[in-house]
């Protein structure tokens, strides 16, 4: 059964006076992998921004199940705030910490738990990544695509309901990028979340996506939304054009 876990109602997001879109509207499923996409400077990361609580909308709500977020006390909004993960573009790893103290600081900020079951847990969500070893690893001793699935490791290390990526495959390798994206949806399963990712990685889109919203920066508002399969033959050519690169198509 469809249940709204994330539901955009007529958002304006601004930077002062200065409009980036408007009239937002759209629902991310449980389970869903939705993807936000459109050409550069558009506002994909603008969005997420607001989906993840750190920009107030200019109009507009953002709801997660049936509480308006930014309407909510603090209190309610910190509890929603804890039941998400995040993956920044960087992976945003202390370059000072190894694999499992980074993985292990959400865990310590957010819980009790005894010392123990903290290396424990980082090193089980170091594995679901497959990362089993590499505890004792710095950042700068992994590559570029281990280093976002460490990143992963600790997004996932208080087990997030929703998971949230901004450009998860950028300067990865296509391979790397196709692990991630395999790595995106079994996570999506064995942890039952919804992923919402903002990309312009077209093979990641049409491999993964299940639902999207696509912006506009021209027109200032959305101009397409569904599963990005089905967008492929969307009336709008600038929607058509985007995930066919201009033309092929890539099915
Ligand atoms: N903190 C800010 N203050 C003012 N303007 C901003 C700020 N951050 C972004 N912008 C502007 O808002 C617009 C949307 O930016 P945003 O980064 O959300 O786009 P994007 O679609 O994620 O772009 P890209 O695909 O290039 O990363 C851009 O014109 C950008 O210059």
């Amino acid at each position: 059964m469809t249940e709204a876990h994330l539901t955009v109602r007529d958002l304006t997001m601004a930077y002062g006076d200065r409009i980036i879109q408007r009239d937002l509207n759209f629902t991310v499923n449980r389970g869903d992998i939705f993807i936000i996409m459109g050409g550069s400077g558009c506002g994909k990361s603008t969005l997420l921004r607001h989906l993840i609580g750190l920009l107030p909308p200019a109009r507009g709500h953002i709801y997660y199940g049936d509480v308006d977020f930014w309407a909510a006390p603090p209190t309610r909004r910190q509890a929603i705030l804890r039941r998400i993960g995040v993956l920044y573009q960087s992976g945003a790893l202390w370059s000072s910490m190894t694999l499992a103290e980074n993985v292990s600081l959400p865990l310590e900020e957010y819980t009790r738990l005894p010392e123990a079951e903290i290396q424990a847990l980082a090193s089980f969500k170091l594995s679901l990544v497959g990362l089993r070893g590499f505890e004792d690893f710095y950042p700068f001793e992994i590559s570029g695509g281990m280093q976002k699935r460490a990143g992963l490791a600790r997004a996932i290390a208080l087990d997030p309901e929703i998971l949230f990526f901004d450009e998860p495959s950028a300067g990865l390798d296509p391979i790397s990028a196709k692990r991630l994206d395999d790595l995106i949806v079994e996570l999506r399963d064995s942890l039952g979340a919804t992923v919402v990712i903002v990309t312009h990685e077209l093979p990641s889109i049409l491999a993964i996506g299940t639902n999207s919203v696509f912006l506009d920066a021209e027109a200032k508002t959305m101009i397409a939304q569904g599963p990005p399969r089905e967008l492929l033959h969307h009336p709008n050519p600038k929607v058509r054009e985007f995930l066919t690169r201009g033309g092929t198509l890539h099915e």
